[in-house]
């Protein structure tokens, strides 16, 4: 298993089974992916989402009704109450060449993270389906600091740009970028006053 952030912007995501999974699955890709949940009912929060419902019987439809659902999408995530079905949409996801995630069943080729985001941030738990509830303890864990850490990564950034402009060599601009990150007056000023400290901070670190 391989971590990766995907941009999912215009990706067509698609989703069999209306229920609370379901919906949960919806909103982590809503906003962003474009969704369709194709389903015998559908859960009242689901019906709030920006995504298109279709309501159908899964179990009546062909194998290439199915197929013609899947076609062009990017992930294919089976959360209906039945792994029967559920493991048939990810024989058809695994023909098409489309990524599958399977809610219950079998498992598919992705596991959705537990996710912490920040402005400039973004860190997923995952612990490969072994247990959901570890992985929601990591995500509260560390919630709490990503104010901290996203202000470190603008200071970051702005140190960066001014170190480039220097005649520094490289291995120097890479020290003091690590060094400024792990400064404690640094990180306990960027809480309490950021700008004034992005300011000592680079007078301290960013110059020849
Ligand atoms: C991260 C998150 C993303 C998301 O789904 O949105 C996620 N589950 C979340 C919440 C959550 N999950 C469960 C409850 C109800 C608790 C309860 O039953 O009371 C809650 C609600 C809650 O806790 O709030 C129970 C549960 N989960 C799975 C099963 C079936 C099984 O285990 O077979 C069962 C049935 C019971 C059991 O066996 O426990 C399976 C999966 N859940 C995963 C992800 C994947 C593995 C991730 C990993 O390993 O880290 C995987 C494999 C599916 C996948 O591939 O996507 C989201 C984080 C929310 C957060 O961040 O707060
Ligand atoms: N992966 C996870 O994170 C996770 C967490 C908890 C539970 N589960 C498992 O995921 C499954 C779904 O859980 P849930 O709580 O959303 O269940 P649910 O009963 O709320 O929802 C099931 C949905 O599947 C739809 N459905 C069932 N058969 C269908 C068919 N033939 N055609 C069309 N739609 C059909 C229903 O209409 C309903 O919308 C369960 O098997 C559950 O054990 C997975």
């Amino acid at each position: 298993m391989i971590p990766l952030i995907i941009d999912c912007t215009h990706k067509k995501v698609i989703i069999f089974g209306g229920g609370v999974v379901a919906t949960r699955k919806a909103r982590y890709f809503a906003g962003e992916a474009d969704i369709s949940v194709i389903s015998r009912s559908f859960s009242d929060p689901i019906t709030d989402l920006p995504i298109e419902q279709i309501q159908a019987d899964i179990s009546l439809m062909q194998d290439d009704e199915i197929r013609e659902y899947l076609r062009g999408a990017f992930l294919t995530i089976a959360a209906t109450s039945s792994k029967a079905i559920n493991d048939r949409i990810g024989r058809i996801a695994a023909e098409e060449g489309c990524l599958f995630n399977n809610a219950d069943g079998s498992a598919g080729d992705i596991f959705i993270p537990s996710i912490v985001r920040g402005e400039n941030l973004i860190i997923g738990f995952s612990t490969s389906g072994g247990s959901p509830a570890v992985a929601r303890i990591l995500r509260e864990r560390f919630e709490g600091i990503v104010p901290e850490i996203d202000a470190m990564i603008d200071l970051q950034r702005i140190m960066r740009d001014a170190l480039k402009k220097t005649d520094l060599p490289e291995e120097e601009r890479r020290r003091r970028l690590r060094e400024a990150a792990q400064d404690p007056e640094i990180i306990e000023g960027l809480s309490r006053a950021r700008d004034e400290t992005i300011r000592s901070a680079l007078l301290r670190y960013a110059h020849e």
